[in-house]
C-alpha cells in the first residue's frame, strides 16, 4: 500500500498500536503458516513483546516438542499448551503465536476469543508443505504420508480457524509483506467494528 493510499507504514503500525489498546493479538493457523516467523516481524513493528507458545512448553519442560511428544504424549502436551496461553493472555501488548493445536481446543479458543484479537494465517496445502518439509520438528506429520496427513488436518480444522477474527493469506511472498498485510487487515476489522453504533 502507498503512502497516499494508507499512511506510513510506521504511522499505520502506531495507529493499530493505539487501536488494539493492550489487548493481546494472537495469530492460529496450521503448521508451515508463518505464526512464528511473522508473528516476530509484527511485534517488532508494533512496539510489542513476541512470545510463541511452543518455545514457552519448551522452556518449562526443558525439552523440544519431539520429545515432549515422544516422552509425554500428545495429551500432556496439549494440557500444557493450554496452561501456558491462559496465562500468556493475562499479558498486555503481546503478540502471540500459537501451534497450530491451540485455537482447536474449545476452551482455548474461547478464552483467545474474549480477550483477546485473532488472526488466522492461512495457506494452501502445498505451501504449507513445502514450508514443513525444511525441518522434521513437528511430531504431528511424523507418519508414513505427511502430506495426507496435513491435507486431512487442514479438512478439520480450517472451519475452527475461520472463527478468528480476521484472515490473512501467507503466500509465499517476503514475511514483511505478510506482517504489513495482518496489519492492514487488522486496522480495516477495527475499524469496521469500532465505528459500528
Ligand atoms: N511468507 C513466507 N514466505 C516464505 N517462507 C515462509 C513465509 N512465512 C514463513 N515461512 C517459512 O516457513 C517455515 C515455517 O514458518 P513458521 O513461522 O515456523 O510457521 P508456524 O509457526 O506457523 O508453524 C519457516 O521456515 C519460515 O521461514
Ligand atoms: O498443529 C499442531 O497441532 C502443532 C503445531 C506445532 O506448532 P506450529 O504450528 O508453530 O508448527 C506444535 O505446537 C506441535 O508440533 C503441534
Ligand atoms: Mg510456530
Amino acid at each position: 500500500m502507498s503512502r497516499t493510499e494508507g499512511g506510513s507504514r510506521q504511522g499505520r503500525a502506531r495507529a493499530l498500536a493505539s487501536k488494539l489498546a493492550g489487548k493481546p493479538l494472537v495469530l492460529v493457523g496450521m503448521m508451515g503458516a508463518g505464526k512464528t516467523t511473522v508473528g516476530r516481524r509484527l511485534a517488532s513493528r508494533l512496539g510489542r513483546q513476541f512470545i510463541d507458545s511452543d518455545e514457552e512448553i519448551e522452556r518449562a519442560a526443558q525439552m523440544s516438542i519431539p520429545e515432549i511428544f515422544e516422552q509425554r504424549g500428545e495429551a500432556e502436551f496439549r494440557a500444557g499448551e493450554m496452561r501456558v496461553i491462559m496465562r500468556l493472555l493475562k499479558e498486555r501488548d503481546i503478540v502471540l503465536a500459537t501451534g497450530g493445536g491451540a485455537f482447536v481446543n474449545p476452551e482455548t479458543r474461547a478464552l483467545v476469543k474474549a480477550e483477546a484479537v485473532s488472526v488466522w494465517l492461512k495457506a494452501d496445502l502445498d505451501v504449507l508443505f513445502e514450508r514443513v518439509s525444511r525441518r522434521s520438528n513437528r511430531p504431528l506429520l511424523k507418519t508414513a504420508d505427511p502430506r495426507a496427513t496435513l491435507e486431512k488436518l487442514i479438512a478439520d480444522r480450517y472451519p475452527i480457524y475461520g472463527e478468528a477474527d480476521v484472515t490473512v493469506m501467507s503466500r509465499d511472498v517476503p514475511q514483511d509483506n505478510v506482517a504489513g498485510d495482518v496489519v492492514g487487515a487488522l486496522l480495516h476489522h477495527l475499524k469496521t467494528n469500532q465505528d459500528k453504533p
